[in-house]
């Protein structure tokens, strides 16, 4: 280590004596092959937005991270909380501001803010609160991140991709709400755990709304390649469609089960977006069941609407949509979801 100079050249500031600590060595360009300084903020820092903030620092995705919140001293207390675990975490910028400057320069947009559903209440009965919070949320991060990716994940989350959408001005491929990325895993644990197999070995989507009228695709169910269906009748081994549909139930009643018992769900919801925030910064060009513009697949016709499809994820954002084969019921089941958000979103005046 370089010796610091007599401390007679040290200026009061940080800054300065950081210079005086290390002697620079003259680089004589910045080599092609330096990973991209990436910047990630999250909007919001209720049980939400933390549980993403804080995986996101596990899992080292950002270079920068800004926190931004309407209560200011929740906000600076948990960036210092966040901060203090520097020792421990990969290096990243942490900040926090009421102010959206902070968020300047934004590859992703992550939003989290607004209400939440009480015990027994449905994600469509938040929507009016919500808009109202993203008409001031959405117009700044346009803002100051124009070239930035949004991902929503306030609730009801379909709806509100598709305000946020409106509100930013950005083509749709930069809008994209967490939609049934949480739902498809919470599909594939229980289904793992019905086969006691591991759920990463489980291939499973569900589609359509994030929320009641979510739409579980059988007939595409694989575990470690076998499609589970086909491979069950080849063998004649019986299944009950009731069984399949209590699955399904158990998925739709997730979110209701966790909220009554401890009052909110945070630990999933964090990790299905820090899981969607590695696809798009690190273009991994990886499949997931986010809520994207859905008008013109699967005989979706009806409108601008966004709901979950399995859509392939990039440095741009959504790549595409994958067309994957549905029963005429699961095709139907789907159109149907689509015309409930619809019929929510005629409501808006966005
Ligand atoms: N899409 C999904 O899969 C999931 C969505 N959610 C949704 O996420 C949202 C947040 O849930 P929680 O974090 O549990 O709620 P929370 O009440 O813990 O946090 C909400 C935060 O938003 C902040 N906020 C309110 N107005 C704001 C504004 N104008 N600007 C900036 N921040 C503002 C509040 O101060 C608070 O810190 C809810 O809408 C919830 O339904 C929750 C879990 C999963
Ligand atoms: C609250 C919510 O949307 C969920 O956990 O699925």
């Amino acid at each position: 280590m370089h010796k610091a100079p007599s401390s007679s050249n040290l200026g009061p500031g940080g800054l300065d004596i950081a210079q005086a600590f290390f002697k620079p060595i003259q680089c004589s360009s910045t080599p092609s092959s330096a990973k991209r300084h990436t910047k990630i903020s999250v909007i919001g820092v209720g049980n939400v937005g933390m549980a993403i903030a804080q995986t996101i620092l596990t899992q080292d995705l950002a270079d920068e991270l800004a926190l931004v919140d309407a209560k200011p001293d929740k906000l600076r207390g948990e960036m210092l909380d966040l901060q203090h675990a520097a020792a421990f975490l990969p290096r990243t910028k942490i900040l926090a501001s009421v102010d959206y400057s902070v968020t300047t320069g934004s590859d992703l947009c992550i939003v989290t803010a607004g209400a939440r559903q009480i015990p027994g209440e449905s994600r469509l009965n938040l929507l009016q609160r919500n808009v109202s919070l993203f008409k001031v949320i959405v117009p700044p991060l346009a803002k100051y991140s124009p070239e930035a990716i949004l991902l929503v994940v306030s609730n009801p989350v379909d709806v509100l991709t598709y305000v946020a959408w409106k509100l930013s001005g950005f083509p749709s491929n930069r809008v994209i709400g967490s939609g049934t990325n949480l739902d498809s895993s919470r599909f594939r644990f229980l289904i793992a755990d019905h086969l006691d197999v591991n759920a990463q070995d489980v291939q499973a989507y569900i589609v359509g709304e994030h929320g009641d009228t979510s739409v579980a695709l059988w007939s595409g169910i694989s575990v470690g390649g076998v499609p589970i269906l086909s491979f069950l009748e080849r063998q004649q081994i019986a299944y009950e469609k009731e069984t399949l549909q209590k699955i399904h139930k158990e998925v739709v009643e997730s979110a209701y089960e966790v909220i009554n018992l401890k009052g909110y769900t945070s630990w999933a919801i964090g990790y299905s977006v820090a899981n969607l925030a590695r696809s798009i910064l690190r273009d991994q060009r990886k499949i997931h069941p986010v809520s994207v513009l859905a008008k013109g697949f699967y005989g979706i016709n009806g409108g601008d609407v966004f709901l979950s499809l399995p859509a392939q994820l990039g440095r741009s954002g959504v790549m595409g949509v994958t067309n994957i084969h549905l029963t005429d019921e699961e095709a139907q089941q789907l159109r149907n979801s689509a015309e409930t958000i619809l019929e929510v979103q005629s409501q808006l005046g966005v």
